[in-house]
């Protein structure tokens, strides 16, 4: 691996803190990413410039520092450098950051760079809200009846990646394991089988679930539904299940509702749960059941596309991974590849993505300029063609264009 340094920091710019105050010129990380992140990364840092400097009148400005991972790094750093460790380092050191969407390869190839800064980060929830924008286009007759906010466990379950191919050595030896010393009897093709592992463990879990219930009271939420597929993974998706509920009762407090398992909290919010298929078809015909959600990691990645196609699509889903220190916000969608370069897809998923890092370090004066612009934006339907093809009246606007009728409505 290279050891040459290729990030430069910012003169000018100072490092955010834990526990202190965010610093009027703060140091932020950036990632551009694979594909679509060449059109969308500059779009949402212009964008956030121009709020911060409209909220706040020039007496702060975020100096914004490029670190490198993905195909951009091989570029910079050597042709096998997917995640250098001035990267990684950069991303502890400077707290908050921000990353575009990188490739992953389906079937062999590099396993997931997004999913090793997740767990090397230790970035355990995966924050992603799910709202609805006044015009967007919508399959469903009332999208503004979806309000939820996914709580996704981002380091565990079979989305980590231990698994071995088919016919290989690991493979052979795992399911040897499982025949010989296990007494299993149930894989049907022994022989071709391909494996994967899924763990699933109590702290991760409560660790998760924690964070939700607390969002859930910090922000007059109704209630926190633990999302599963306990019936058939009685041990992962189960356990889950019941060390989310444990957890309500025994920290917060939580009674049982009509002999449970459904509880209440003090403060009237209804923790209760669903199995996940069900789960997807109730969110299109009763999503304002549903609120705050608690699920594991690869239920968590499929509710999150889902509940943004019912909003009008992931071209405005934004994220947040966060541990107790570090925050890297993230749009939901990739890279899109079939688009990259052609200043055509809709920038605003990695923009509000911003807007809720604005929020994070308490720039909230911004964060609502990001919010009303792009509102208007919308209203005035200047959108990007996701959105133009499925509005009535709609002008369609490139990438950045419709970043520039942002800031112009600010
Ligand atoms: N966090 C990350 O970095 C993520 C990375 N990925 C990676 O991205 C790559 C491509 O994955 P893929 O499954 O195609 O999913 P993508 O999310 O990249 O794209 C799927 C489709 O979603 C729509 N879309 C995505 N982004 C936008 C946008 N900004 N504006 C408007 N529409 C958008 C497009 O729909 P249409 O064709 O209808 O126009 C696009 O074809 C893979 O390598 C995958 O692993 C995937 C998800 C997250
Ligand atoms: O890591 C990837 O390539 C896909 C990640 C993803 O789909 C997600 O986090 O929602
Ligand atoms: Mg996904």
């Amino acid at each position: 691996m290279s050891t040459q340094s290729h990030i430069k920091v910012p003169a000018g710019g100072q490092k955010i803190v834990p526990g202190q105050a965010i610093p009027d010129q703060p140091i932020i990380p950036f990632i551009e990413g694979d594909g679509i992140g060449i059109d969308i990364t500059p779009v949402m840092k212009k964008v956030v410039d121009a709020a911060v400097a409209k909220a706040y009148g020039g007496k702060k400005q975020i100096h914004w520092m490029e670190i490198y991972a993905g195909e951009k790094s091989t570029k910079v750093y050597g042709s096998d450098v997917w995640l250098p460790e001035e990267t990684m380092a950069a991303l502890k050191d400077y707290v908050v950051s921000i990353k575009g969407p990188m490739t992953t390869p389906v079937g062999g190839g590099i396993r997931s760079l997004n999913v090793a800064l997740r767990q090397e980060l230790d970035l355990y929830t995966c924050l992603r809200p799910v709202r609805y924008f006044t015009g967007v286009p919508s399959p469903l007759k009332r999208p503004d009846l979806t309000d939820m906010v996914i709580f996704r466990e981002n380091t565990e379950d079979i989305y980590a990646g231990i698994e071995w191919a088919s016919e290989s050595e690991g493979a052979k030896k795992v399911i040897g394991f499982l025949q010989n010393e296990m007494g299993v009897k149930k894989i049907r093709f022994p022989a071709t089988s391909g494996i994967g592992i899924k763990p699933v463990s109590k702290e991760g879990t409560e660790r998760l679930v924690r964070k939700a219930i607390q969002y859930a009271i910090d922000n007059g939420r109704k209630s926190v539904t633990i999302v599963h597929k306990g019936n058939i993974m009685k041990f992962t998706e189960g356990g889950f299940r019941d060390w989310a509920y444990a957890l309500a009762k025994n920290e917060f407090g939580g009674v049982e509702i009509d002999g449970g398992p459904w509880l209440k909290l003090p403060g009237g919010i209804v923790i209760k749960d669903v199995i996940a298929d069900a789960f997807l078809q109730q969110i299109l015909l009763r999503p304002a059941e549903y609120d705050v959600v608690a699920t594991l990691n690869l239920n968590g990645d499929y509710i999150s596309d889902a509940l943004a196609a019912q909003v009008g699509g992931i071209g405005i889903a934004p994220g947040a991974n966060l541990s107790d220190d570090v925050a890297m916000f993230e749009a939901t969608h990739g890279t899109a590849p079939k688009y990259a370069g052609q200043d055509k897809v809709n920038p605003g998923s990695l923009i509000l993505s911003a807007e809720m890092m604005l929020r994070h370090m308490g720039w909230t004066e911004a964060a609502d300029l990001i919010i009303s612009s792009m509102e208007k934006a919308i209203g005035d339907k200047q959108v990007t063609y996701d959105f133009a093809r499925l509005m009535d009246g709609a002008t369609e606007v490139s990438c950045s264009a419709f970043g520039d009728a942002m800031i112009a409505r600010m």
